[in-house]
């Protein structure tokens, strides 16, 4: 079984695809990682986020031990991973790498912005996480000032407005629900109710595949 979680940054797609991995026993791949892995690398080496080339180069060549880079979890690696994530090639270079990762038995849990789209569009599942931004930047804001960074609740959330135009207009793979995936808005639900919702859209298709 192959579930695919997308939606905008802080939604909560990463904590349900941890989630939901755990409860059904399969492998989970947090693909955000990939791209701020990319971005890290041209950072440690100097080049620009726009030097396609470079970027390219880095996407081709990328160690997957570098995706427990504890860096890679910073604020700035959000922003920065988007903007190499909207370089075509870039992605090209890391579709085979997911796709690979996806077709591994039993399957798997991947959560990103293209997975139900793009990288896997016959997952037997799809989820589409999503919140206000206000509410998402207030999630983000407690996590990175729990993890010590000094930042402000107002940086967050422009962070995350000026991530989500970013993400949702570029040409390639734009963040997009997939036409048969399932809607969550998780605003006003805790972590424990949100859990709770998706393993029921899990269930539901369990059941409708018989
Ligand atoms: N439903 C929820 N209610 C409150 N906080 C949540 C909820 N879901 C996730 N969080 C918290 O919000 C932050 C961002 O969640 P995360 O799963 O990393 O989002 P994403 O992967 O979409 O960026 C984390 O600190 C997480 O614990
Ligand atoms: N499948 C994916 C995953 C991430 N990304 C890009 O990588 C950036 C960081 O993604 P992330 O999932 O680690 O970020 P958060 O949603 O956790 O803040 C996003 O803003 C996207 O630009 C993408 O384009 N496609």
């Amino acid at each position: 079984m192959i579930i695919a979680i997308d939606g905008p940054a802080a939604s909560g797609k990463g904590t349900l695809a941890k989630r939901l991995a755990a409860h059904y026993g399969l492998p989970h791949l947090d693909t955000g990682l990939l791209y701020r892995a990319v971005a890290r690398v041209l950072m440690d080496f100097d080049h620009k986020l726009d030097d396609d080339a470079a970027a390219v180069r880095a996407a081709q060549a990328l160690e997957p031990s570098r995706l427990d880079d504890p860096r890679l979890r910073g604020r700035e690696m959000g922003e920065a991973a988007s903007v190499v994530a909207a370089i075509p090639a870039v992605r090209a270079a890391l579709t085979e790498w997911q796709r690979g990762f996806a077709r591994r038995a039993p399957g798997a849990v991947l959560d990103g912005r293209d997975i139900g789209t793009v990288i896997c569009p016959d997952a037997q599942v799809k989820i589409f996480v999503t919140a206000t931004a206000e509410e998402r930047a207030r999630r983000r804001f407690r996590e990175l000032a729990g993890r010590g960074e000094t930042v402000t609740y107002e940086t967050v959330l422009d962070d995350i407005r000026r991530r989500d135009a970013r993400d949702s207009g570029r040409s390639a793979a734009p963040l997009a629900a997939a036409a048969d995936a399932r809607l969550l808005d998780t605003t006003s639900l805790d972590i424990e109710q949100a859990v709770r919702a998706a393993i029921g859209f899990v269930e539901a298709v369990r059941r409708e595949e018989g």
